[in-house]
C-alpha cells in the first residue's frame, strides 16, 4: 500500500486500471483517463450516454449497445400503455414474417415489423429521457417514426465519426403555403389543403450518431425543448404517414398490385398495421405510392391479390374457389407471430401501482454533484438479510421482487459488496420485460453493476452470472472497485475490460483504512452515473447507515418480511449513538416515511439525508 495518500492529502480518485486495454471506446472517447498503473484526478464528468456508449465493449459477437435507463419509460410501462415485447435478441426476429390458422396454409403477412415496434415507436416519439441505441436499431425503427420529426440542422465532428441530427416536431413548423395559386387542369377543382399554423408543439431532438468500432446512436431532447409533445402519437399519424409503413405499401406496389388490393389485405391485418402507426392510412395514401411507382412502369397492368378480385362496384373482394369459400384462407390476427417469446426469465412488469416509490425515486433532471444514492434491501423482522453469512435467503415475495427490479431499471447503477458476489452470483440486472434483453432496445432499463471489492478478491470468470449476463446482452458489465493495493492481474483486466466492464481504482481511505464512500460516489459521478441503487450486503448497509455517511443517502427502501430469521442471522445495523449527555440515542430515524403492504411483505421508503442538504432541482 506504498502510494495510498494520506486522509489529508488525498482527493477523491478513481481511475480505470490496466496496461493499456485494447478498449476501442476507452482508446477513442476516454483518451487521456489514467488506463495504465499511475494514478490521476478523476475527468470531469462526460455526458452520461456518451459514456455508456464509450466504455461498454461487447464481445465481437454482441450486436447490441447499451441504452440509457429511462425511469419515465419504466413509469409509461406501469401505467400498461402499448406493450408488445419481442424475444431478447432483438434484431433476431420480425414479427412479421407469417400468419398461420390452424388447419390453414401459412399466408404471407404485409407486414414485416420489427419486434415491438408499438412500444418503441412510442419510446422514440416521446424521448423522455437520453436513449442510446445501435445503428442498426435506429436504421431499423427510425423509419416508422420519421413522420414526427422534421429535421432542422447537421452538425457533423471534424474527424466525421460523429454526426449531430436536430429535429423539431411536426407540430412546430407550419405547413407550407403557396403565395401563388398552381395551374390546374382544365376542369379540376383546387385541392382543400388544411394549413397549420405552426409552434403548436415545441418538442425538440437532436439525434447524435456515433461511428467506430461500435456505432451508436444517442437520441436525446434539446435544452430547449418542451418536455412532452403537445399532442399523442395518433395525432401525429393521422397528419402524416411514417416511412417504414409507407415502405410496405410501396413493395407491394412494385409488384404491380393494385391499390386497393393492397389496402384491403392491410386492413385484414389490423394489429400489425397499427403497430407500425397505420391506424389511419387510407386507400389514397397507397394509391400515391402505388402511382410514383408507374411513372417509371407505365406498361403494367396492376392485378389484384391471389385469391381476391376487382369486383366492379364492390371493389376487391376475396373469390370463392371451386370448393367454397371455406378454403379462403384468413388471416387470423391473434395467433400471429407479433407476440414472440421472451427470454425465459423475464419477469412481467407490475401490474400493481408502484406509485409510493416516486417520492422516494431518483430524479435524473437534478444537476447535482454526487449521484442520488438509495438503500434497497430486504430485512426480516428482526433486521436481519440473510440466515447465515454468505447464504443467499429469499424475503421478498414476488410482488415484492417485481419491485427491486423496478428500483433497478430507475437508477443508473446498482453497488453491492464483494461479500455479496461471493455469496449470491447476483445477476444485478433488471429482467422486467420492457428492459433491454428482455423485449427492450439496447440496455434500456438495465444499470450498471458496480463491486466494492478492494483486495481484488472477486476471481471474476466468464461463467459468473454477471458476465453472462452482459454477453446475452441483457444486462451491463461491472465495474470493480479496487483498492491501489489490488493485484489484478492482466488477463483479468482484459478479460473484465472484454465484456465492458472495468476496474476503477479508488485511492482514499478514511481513518479505518476503509474506502472512503464519498470518493466512491466522485468516481462514479465522474462517470457519468447520476443515481446509484445500494442493495447489500450487510457489511455495505451498516457503514452507510451511520453518521459519517448519512450526508451522502438520499432514500431508504425497505421490504420487510414476516420472518424471524435468528440470532445467527447477518444483520444489518448502524453502530450505536450516545447524545449529548451520553445517554443511548436512536441511531438513525428516516424521515418522510411511508409503509406499503405489498403481498406478503410491507415496504418501508423513508428519506436519509438531513432536509438541508438535499440538493435542489435545476430542472
Ligand atoms: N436481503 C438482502 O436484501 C441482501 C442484500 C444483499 C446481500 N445480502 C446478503 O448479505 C450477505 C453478504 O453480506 P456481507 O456483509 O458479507 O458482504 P458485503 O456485500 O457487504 O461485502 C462486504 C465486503 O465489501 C468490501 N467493502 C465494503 N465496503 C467497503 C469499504 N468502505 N471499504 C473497503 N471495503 C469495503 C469489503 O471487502 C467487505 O468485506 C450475503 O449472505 C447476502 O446474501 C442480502
Ligand atoms: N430485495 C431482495 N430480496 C431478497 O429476498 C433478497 N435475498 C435480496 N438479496 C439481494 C442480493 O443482492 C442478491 O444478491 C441479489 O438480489 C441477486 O440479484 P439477481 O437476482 O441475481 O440479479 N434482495
Amino acid at each position: 500500500m506504498d502510494h495510498v495518500p494520506s486522509r489529508a492529502d488525498s482527493s477523491a480518485s478513481a481511475n480505470t486500471v490496466g496496461s493499456g486495454s485494447p478498449s476501442p471506446h476507452n482508446e477513442d472517447e476516454h483518451a487521456g483517463d489514467a488506463v495504465g498503473t499511475g494514478d490521476k484526478e478523476a475527468q470531469p464528468a462526460p455526458d452520461i450516454m456518451r459514456e455508456d456508449a464509450m466504455d461498454e465493449d461487447p464481445p465481437p459477437e454482441l450486436v447490441t449497445t447499451p441504452m440509457n435507463l429511462s425511469g419515465a419509460l419504466a413509469k409509461q410501462a406501469q401505467q400498461g400503455e402499448a406493450r408488445g415485447f419481442g424475444p431478447p435478441g432483438i434484431m433476431a426476429e420480425s414479427s412479421g414474417a407469417e400468419l398461420r390458422a390452424p388447419g390453414v396454409q401459412p399466408v404471407q403477412s404485409m407486414f414485416n415489423n420489427p419486434p415491438n415496434l408499438a412500444r418503441i415507436r412510442r419510446v422514440l416519439f416521446e424521448c423522455k429521457d437520453p436513449i442510446e441505441i445501435s445503428l442498426e436499431e435506429f436504421e431499423t425503427y427510425w423509419p416508422f417514426i420519421d413522420n414526427v420529426w422534421v429535421k432542422q440542422r447537421t452538425n457533423a465532428s471534424k474527424e466525421g465519426h460523429c454526426t449531430t441530427d436536430y429535429y423539431m416536431c411536426r407540430l412546430r413548423r407550419p405547413t407550407h403555403r403557396t403565395s401563388e395559386t398552381r395551374p390546374l387542369p382544365e376542369g379540376k377543382r383546387p385541392r382543400k389543403k388544411r394549413v397549420r399554423e405552426g409552434g403548436l408543439c415545441n418538442f425538440q431532438i437532436k439525434v447524435v450518431r456515433f461511428e467506430g468500432a461500435y456505432s451508436t446512436v444517442t437520441i436525446s431532447r434539446t435544452p430547449g425543448s418542451g418536455s412532452i409533445h403537445s399532442h399523442d402519437l395518433d395525432y401525429i399519424d393521422r397528419v402524416k404517414r411514417n416511412s417504414g409503413l409507407m415502405e410496405f405499401a410501396r413493395r407491394e406496389s412494385a409488384m404491380g398490385y393494385l391499390p386497393s388490393s393492397i389496402y384491403t389485405k392491410f386492413q385484414e391485418e389490423p394489429e400489425k398495421l397499427d403497430e407500425a402507426g397505420g391506424r389511419f392510412l387510407t386507400v389514397t395514401d397507397v394509391r400515391n405510392v402505388s402511382a410514383k411507382w408507374r411513372i417509371q412502369n407505365p406498361d403494367v397492368t396492376l392485378v389484384p391479390h391471389d385469391g381476391y378480385e376487382l369486383v366492379k362496384g364492390h371493389g376487391i373482394v376475396k373469390s370463392h374457389s371451386a370448393n367454397g369459400p371455406s378454403e379462403v384462407v384468413q388471416p387470423h390476427p391473434v395467433l400471429a407471430t407479433s407476440s414472440p417469446h421472451l427470454a425465459p426469465d423475464t419477469l412481467s412488469f407490475p401490474n400493481f401501482s408502484l406509485d409510493f416509490l416516486q417520492a422516494y425515486l431518483p430524479n435524473h433532471s437534478q444537476r447535482r454533484e454526487l449521484p442520488h444514492v438509495t438503500l434497497s434491501y430486504a430485512s426480516s423482522m428482526d433486521s436481519k438479510i440473510s440466515l447465515r453469512p454468505g447464504m443467499q435467503t429469499v424475503l421478498s415475495g414476488p410482488e415484492a421482487k417485481l419491485m427491486t427490479h423496478y428500483l433497478r431499471s430507475r437508477h443508473d447503477a446498482i453497488l453491492i459488496g464483494v461479500g455479496t458476489v461471493l455469496a449470491d452470483n447476483p445477476g444485478l440486472n433488471c429482467r422486467l420485460e420492457g428492459a433491454g434483453g428482455f423485449g427492450g432496445l439496447g440496455r434500456m432499463w438495465q444499470p450498471r453493476p458496480v463491486v466494492i471489492d478492494p483486495m481484488g478478491r472477486w476471481p471474476i470468470h466468464p461463467d459468473c452470472r454477471m458476465l453472462r449476463t452482459a454477453v446475452e446482452g441483457k444486462g451491463k458489465a461491472p465495474w470493480v472497485v479496487v483498492s491501489p493495493g489490488a493485484q489484478i492481474n492482466p488477463q483479468r483486466l482484459m478479460m473484465l475490460k472484454g465484456y465492458g466492464g472495468d476496474f476503477l481504482r479508488i485511492v482514499e481511505y478514511n481513518q479505518n483504512w476503509r474506502l472512503r464512500w464519498e470518493a466512491v460516489l466522485r468516481a462514479l459521478a465522474s462517470e457519468g452515473i447520476k443515481s446509484v441503487m445500494i442493495e447489500g450486503g450487510a457489511t455495505v448497509l451498516s457503514e452507510l447507515l451511520n453518521p459519517e455517511y448519512t450526508n451522502f443517502i438520499d432514500s431508504i427502501i425497505v421490504t420487510v418480511a414476516p420472518t424471524y430469521l435468528g440470532r445467527g442471522g447477518v444483520s444489518v445495523s448502524p453502530d450505536s449513538k450516545l447524545d449529548q449527555e451520553g445517554k443511548p440515542n436512536a441511531a438513525l430515524n428516516p424521515r418522510d416515511v411511508t409503509w406499503t403492504p405489498l403481498g406478503q411483505n410491507v415496504i418501508m421508503c423513508g428519506n436519509i439525508r438531513p432536509q438541508a442538504e438535499r440538493p435542489q432541482s435545476h430542472s
